[in-house]
């Protein structure tokens, strides 16, 4: 020990003599208490030191030197160094004494010390004031003796009155006296020792029982028994008593803790568990059952890992666990786990959980099943972005993928399909799918809308159609192969359908294993479909007021406005690829007089003749557009003069060999046009369609039924 004089509470009664300039006057304690004390302290259930004030320890009891061989343990020397800077002592005696008595738990040892102190003077003289026994008293400790030849109990006034209340004028009471002070329930685990006291203290020389306080409320007495005399005819006992009223209250409580707490755990369907700090399990509930096949026994002493928890959630726990350890906080958190072929979601929160002095002792974890609550989350949270794909106009393809990924959030293990149907080729075509090998999506890119097909039927029937075995199934016949390959065992398909029956397409989904839809599937398959229609007639809307606004509602080629839109760009693209381009404008003649002799209806029909007829010379690049009338533009990009020539020539000659044929017979008409290249100096399409009208009215000039070009470069 470093200092020489332990630090100790101050004490009110202080010598004066120190502030005088005198020297502190130090007791010196007995070199060994009285011999029944030896043997009281000996009985203490707890290590005893007495230790001086220079700090050398002049006796230690025999459970002090059988847990601290070496000696004052080192936590006990620095709280007697430095007390204030190592926490208050459990328990202190009252202060008018020259010895302190303290209950100590520095570090979460229990130990007793009796300490000297500066004191003016030590009037210790006989037992009755023995510092020993005061020290001891002040402790809650008290005295009992049993004389076996009076059949009485003997107690101090200490033990009577300040620990059970009662008049200290009686200092004995007979055996029959104090047995009804017990608590009933306690008497017969008494009643032996006072009865056959050498007999009794061959097993056991402790016993808890309780004693009714003078003020009516029962006190815990823990006692230590001594046999002093051991004559048959006259034992006697000196018994060591100490109040432990508070404890066994706590202890009590804590049984009723547990109860409640295991009574609690038992019948929740959270997984409780308890962990050591070394992350062993010390409890688990029986819902742990209901994941893994391990016994609930065989958990016990396991670490998460050797528990049958995959590695990852393991090695989660144990970090989670040390932050908690290293924090003292509480943590929460949430991991996935496929277990049996199934996802599960676990909200995982551990807390820390401490012993009375405040040390951390155990983690309690709770897992929470939350898969249905995060699927649905998910669920809504897919559905949003799939209705923000659609309110964003993205494209039905990735759209309708989205909703396949959705699927899939759900049910990770199928493969979804959605295939547009088209009832004038009865015909489903692929649009969009998740999780499809190439076999299997090469074989679903177009299918029979086809009562006799396991997709098919569901779009033919216009109704859900199950396949829980495929390879017993005749929808399947035509592609059992592929299905062995690809490993698909069972098949759901549902028909997307509009509000009034339209058929719109078909959601497919392909299973690992023999399944048929429950309650759940149902209701994601009606959630998904709904989606799939909402964003298939969306698409369709769109694509109508697009036509709407695009396109000449007569000959579906584009209108005046949406034609000079497109070819202006196309114009600016071409010439930032260096690529030619030429114009084409065209013009059918005498137009009037077909209106005139076969009626307008006629006339229409006419322009739409020529208008599939222009769609079937020119490419699929060219841009066609009818300005008004009878006349059209055609801008023809990366295309020559020549070439452009002989295009509008082929469709001239096409156009004057196919008469329409009209109820009035065959109608015969022709067409003029001009053709012309554009031209670096060429501001815009509007210049560019200028220069080919003068080209067109030349050939109307010329007398119709032909093509006018640019003339070739070199003649210009
Ligand atoms: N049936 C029908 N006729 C139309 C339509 N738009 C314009 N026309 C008619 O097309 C005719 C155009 O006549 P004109 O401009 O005199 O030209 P043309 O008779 O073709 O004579 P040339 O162009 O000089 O050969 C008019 O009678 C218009 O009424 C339409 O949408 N349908």
């Amino acid at each position: 020990m470093g200092r020489p004089t332990p630090c100790l509470p101050a004490d009110p009664r202080t010598p004066r003599a120190a502030s005088r300039g005198q020297a502190p006057y130090h007791p010196r304690l007995p070199a060994r208490p009285a011999g029944a004390l030896v043997r009281l302290a000996e009985a203490l259930p707890l290590p005893l030191y007495v230790v001086e004030t220079d700090g050398r320890v002049r006796f230690s009891s025999r459970m002090a030197r059988a847990l601290h061989p070496q000696g004052l343990p080192e936590v006990v020397k620095r709280w007697l160094e430095n007390p204030q800077a190592c926490g208050a002592p459990l328990e202190t005696g009252p202060i008018p004494l020259p010895m302190v008595w303290q209950r100590l738990q520095p570090a979460g040892l229990s130990c007793a010390l009796v300490v000297a102190r500066p004191a003016p003077l030590l009037s210790a003289d006989g037992l009755g004031s023995h510092p020993w026994q005061i020290a001891l008293e002040t402790g809650r400790f008290g005295f009992l003796e049993f004389d076996g030849s009076t059949q009485r109990i003997c107690a101090t006034s200490h033990t009577l009155s300040h620990l059970l209340g009662l008049p200290v004028t009686q200092l004995s009471l007979p055996y029959e006296a104090w047995l009804e002070r017990l608590h009933p329930d306690d008497r017969p685990l008494v009643a032996p020792l006072l009865s056959d006291p050498q007999g009794w203290l061959q097993g056991t020389a402790s016993l808890e029982y309780r004693v009714r306080h003078a003020n009516g409320h029962w006190e815990w007495v823990e006692q230590r028994s001594l046999l002093v005399a051991a004559t048959p005819e006259a034992p006697r006992i000196l018994g060591l008593c100490q109040l432990v009223t508070s404890r066994k209250y706590a202890e009590i409580e804590l049984i009723r803790r547990e109860q409640q707490f295991r009574t609690l755990a038992e019948n929740t369907s959270d997984i409780i568990a308890r962990y050591d700090l070394n992350l062993r399990c010390l409890y688990i509930n029986r819902s742990v059952a209901h994941y893994l096949a391990l016994r609930r026994e065989d958990h016990l002493g396991k670490r998460a890992g050797e528990k049958g928890w995959p590695k990852k959630v393991a090695e989660r726990f144990e970090q989670e666990c040390r932050a908690l350890v290293a924090t003292g906080q509480p943590r929460q958190y949430e991991h996935e786990i496929e277990l049996n072929d199934r996802r599960y979601v676990f909200e995982t929160r551990l807390f820390p959980e401490y012993d009375r002095s405040g040390m951390l002792t155990s983690i309690l974890s709770i897992d929470r099943e939350v898969t249905e609550t995060r699927l649905a989350l998910t669920l809504l949270a897919e559905e949003n972005r799939v209705m923000e794909m659609i309110t964003g106009n993205q494209s039905l393809a990735e759209t309708l993928e989205q909703v396949c990924q959705m699927i899939r959030s759900q049910l990770p293990h199928s493969r979804v399909a959605v295939l547009l149907a088209n009832e004038a080729t009865l015909q489903l075509t692929l649009i969009a799918q998740a999780g499809l090998s190439t076999a299997l999506e090469g074989a679903l890119r177009v299918l029979p809308l086809s009562t006799e097909d396991g997709v098919g039927a569901a779009a033919a029937n216009r109704q859900t159609v199950v396949v829980e075995d495929v390879a017993a199934s005749p929808l399947w016949q035509a592609r059992q192969t592929l299905a062995a390959a690809e490993g698909v065992c069972s098949s759901w398909a549902v028909p997307v359908m509009t509000s009034e029956r339209g058929l719109l397409g078909v959601v497919a989904l392909f299973h690992g294993e023999r399944l048929t839809p429950g309650a759940s599937e149902n209701r994601l398959l009606f959630r998904s479909n709904h989606l799939c229609a909402i964003a298939i007639q969306h698409d369709l809307q769109q694509r109508q007021l697009y036509a709407l606004a695009t396109l000449d509602g007569m000959t579906g080629v584009f209108n005046r406005r949406h034609f000079f839109e497109t070819a202006e760009r196309e114009i600016q693209r071409v010439r930032r690829n260096g690529m030619p381009a030429c114009a084409m404008m065209m013009d059918l003649d005498h137009f009037k007089a077909v209106n005139d002799n076969f009626g307008h209806a006629c006339g229409d029909l006419v322009l739409r003749a020529f208008a599939d007829e222009c769609r079937r010379q020119l490419r699929a690049t060219d841009l066609i557009g009818r300005l008004g009338g009878e006349e059209f533009a055609v801008l023809l990009p990366d295309t020559g003069l020549e070439a452009a020539r002989e295009v509008a020539e082929r469709l001239r000659q096409r156009v004057e060999r196919q008469p329409l044929s009209t109820p009035r017979g065959p109608l015969h008409y022709t067409v003029s046009a001009g053709v012309s290249a554009l031209m670096p100096g060429d501001t815009s399409l509007e210049t560019l369609l200028h220069r080919t009208d003068g080209l067109l009215y030349e050939a109307k000039r010329r007398g119709r039924n032909q093509v006018v070009a640019d003339p070739p470069p070199r003649l210009r």
